[in-house]
């Protein structure tokens, strides 16, 4: 029989692609979100309830009534910007829906969980390409979120036996490549989105947030993953959990590790604008702002360990596909 994914977050962007992916393979997702940001709509081939995750009486209901064999859980607030603006909306969200729904696994006794967490746990990291043992050190309350809860799954994973990966993305990009599916977030903060907004006449122009940083044109500098890859790796995350109840390893026994998702290869806003005009064609204004609280000067990962571990390839490296993918749902 198909084994049930509680997938909470399921109808953002992210997890709306891992729905497919996860489907693809075998699972039947079932899909728990408040629509806070995501779309009913985008939740395609899986079933779907609409409620919070900070919503105790409504997660014993589930895990009741659902033979839950896994959470894969992208459920959260994302923006680095708002979130040095509004900490506590963050924590609320983010660290203590996480908790109710790690306790609320661990009262029926589901065990595996994959988490959507960031390279932003990393903060402002001097390194080429951060491996994932380098210091957590986030410069925006949403890293720090995203580092408490794989804390909590780190430490649940010893004490209760909690089975538990973190799959640090880098910036998600990109769309469905059989257009089905894309970025919708509202309001749009992400670049590849606003540019392209501005290349299709949404915007007047897209906004530079500093140019002083100490890269080589100035700007930050960022490792661009295809959306499609990410939700590969969930799938490869989730096979790693159940390979372990077929392995020596005592069913009993917890486990927590994380793992980069990331091409390995930055690119500064200037790079991404460019290849924004190279796709569209149209020659937007752009404007030199103010740098954006929060904001790291550079990310790229170091993504050997996912390969490694997890035999996990990017299949669309290329940030002009990425790009071109998007500016295809746009014009869908
Ligand atoms: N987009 C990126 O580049 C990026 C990078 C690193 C990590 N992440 C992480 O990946 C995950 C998904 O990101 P995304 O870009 O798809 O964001 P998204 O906003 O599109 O998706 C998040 C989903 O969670 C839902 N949600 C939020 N709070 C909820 C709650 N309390 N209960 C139930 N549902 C709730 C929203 O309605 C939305 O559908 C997030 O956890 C984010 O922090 C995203
Ligand atoms: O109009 C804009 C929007 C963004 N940027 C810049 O473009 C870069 C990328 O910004 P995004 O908002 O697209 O993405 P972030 O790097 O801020 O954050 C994203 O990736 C992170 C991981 O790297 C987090 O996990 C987070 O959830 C996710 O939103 C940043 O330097 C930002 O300052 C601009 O110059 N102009």
């Amino acid at each position: 029989m198909a084994k049930t994914i509680l997938v909470p977050g399921g109808a953002g962007f992210i997890g709306s692609h891992t729905l497919l992916a996860l489907k693809a393979a075998g699972y039947q997702p079932l899909v728990l979100d408040n629509l806070s940001n995501g779309h009913r709509d985008a939740v395609l081939e899986a079933s779907f309830i609409q409620g919070d995750i900070r919503d105790e009486a409504l997660l014993d209901q589930l895990f009741q009534d659902y033979p839950i064999d896994a959470v894969v859980h992208f459920a959260a607030f994302i923006e680095a910007g708002e979130s040095v603006r509004d900490p506590m909306k963050f924590y609320d969200n983010n660290v203590a829906g996480s908790l109710n729904l790690i306790r609320a696994m661990v009262r029926h006794g589901v065990r595996k969980m994959v988490f959507s967490s960031t390279a932003a746990v990393y903060g402002d990291s001097t390194d080429a390409a951060l491996t994932e043992d380098l210091p957590k050190v986030p410069i925006n309350p949403y890293g720090q979120t995203k580092w408490a809860v794989e804390c909590m799954l780190r430490d649940t994973a010893a004490a209760e036996g909690l089975q538990a990966i973190a799959l640090r993305y880098f910036n998600a990009a990109g769309a469905d490549a059989e257009g089905r599916l894309g970025e919708r977030h509202d309001p749009e903060t992400h670049l590849i989105p606003l540019v392209l907004q501005a290349a299709s006449g949404q915007r007047d122009a897209i906004s530079i947030f500093g140019t002083d940083y100490g890269t080589r044109d100035g700007t930050c500098i960022r490792d661009y993953i295809h959306v499609a890859d990410l939700a590969t790796a969930h799938v490869k995350a989730l096979q790693h959990l159940f390979d372990m109840d077929d392995s020596d390893t005592p069913s009993e026994a917890g486990f927590y590790d994380a793992f980069n998702l990331g091409n390995g290869q930055g690119f500064s806003v200037r790079e991404v604008v460019e290849a924004a005009k190279q796709v569209t064609g149209v020659d937007f204004a752009v404007k030199e702002e103010e740098r954006r609280p929060g904001d790291p000067a550079v990310l790229v990962a170091d993504a050997s360990k996912a390969r490694d571990r997890l035999d996990w390839k990017p299949e669309t490296p290329a940030l002009i596909d990425m790009v071109a993918h998007a500016w295809r749902f746009m014009n869908r």
